[in-house]
């Protein structure tokens, strides 16, 4: 199997009645829009992927990442990240907390795992801001955490369920490059759900439609 992330022959049904089939290869670095109207399945196309689908679904058809068959996988297991509308960050932590519970446990060490969270911090604008609550922080800046949390779990693949709709049209500009420049330079495949025509110009890969 090719590298990326492939949908081989996809078929989510509830009962007798088909939601959605799809067969689809997404290269490492390329990102392909899913759009349609709701109710059409693109969250729960998601759900399969990451391993969350509803008992109500059944699910024909494989997933491969990087050559591996992750169809059956436990969620954590399958190394992909998944980057919602809702940031999610847990506001119990701080900014440093949450990053830090992202990292992957192959970063040993208290003084490695530190400077890991304070690069990260930086490769996004927000150096310094480990001790700040996240409930202090801007949408936008919320974003980016939730962006470099889901990094620093070094996924294989990367999903966006509606990631920049929440925010303000001058910061979803940049969010959305920024989260579009860090998938290319790790060459992660992207599967993005979005209503936003604007998303999938800005993505510049292919599009399918959902119906
Ligand atoms: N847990 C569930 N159990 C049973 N049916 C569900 C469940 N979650 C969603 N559905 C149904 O499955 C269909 C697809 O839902 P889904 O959320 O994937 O659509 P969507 O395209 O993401 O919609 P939207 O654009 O509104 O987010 C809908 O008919 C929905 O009611």
């Amino acid at each position: 199997m090719a590298e990326g992330l492939t949908l081989d022959d996809l078929r989510i049904a509830r009962g007798e009645d088909e939601l959605l089939r799809l067969d689809a290869h997404v290269a490492p670095g390329e990102v392909l829009t899913v759009m349609g109207p709701s109710g059409s399945g693109k969250s729960t196309l998601l759900a399969a992927v990451i391993g969350t689908l509803a008992p109500a679904f059944s699910l024909e058809g494989r997933v491969w990442l990087d050559g591996r068959d992750i169809t059956a996988l436990p969620p954590e297991a399958r190394r992909v990240g998944i980057l919602f509308q809702d940031e999610l960050l847990f506001p119990h932590l701080s900014v440093g907390g949450n990053l830090a519970f992202g990292l992957a446990r192959s970063v040993r060490g208290r003084a490695a795992r530190r400077a890991r969270v304070a690069e990260a911090l930086q490769e996004v604008g927000l150096a310094g801001f480990e001790a700040r609550d996240p409930a202090t922080l801007s949408g936008g800046q919320k974003a980016r955490v939730a962006l470099m949390r889901m990094l620093l779990s070094e996924p294989q693949a990367l999903l966006l369920d509606e990631p920049f709709s929440r925010l303000d049209a001058d910061r979803r500009d940049r969010v959305r490059e920024m989260v579009f420049a860090r998938a290319r330079e790790r060459a992660l495949p992207v599967l993005m759900v979005t209503h936003d025509a604007e998303d999938a110009r800005a993505a510049g890969g292919r599009v399918v439609t959902l119906d």
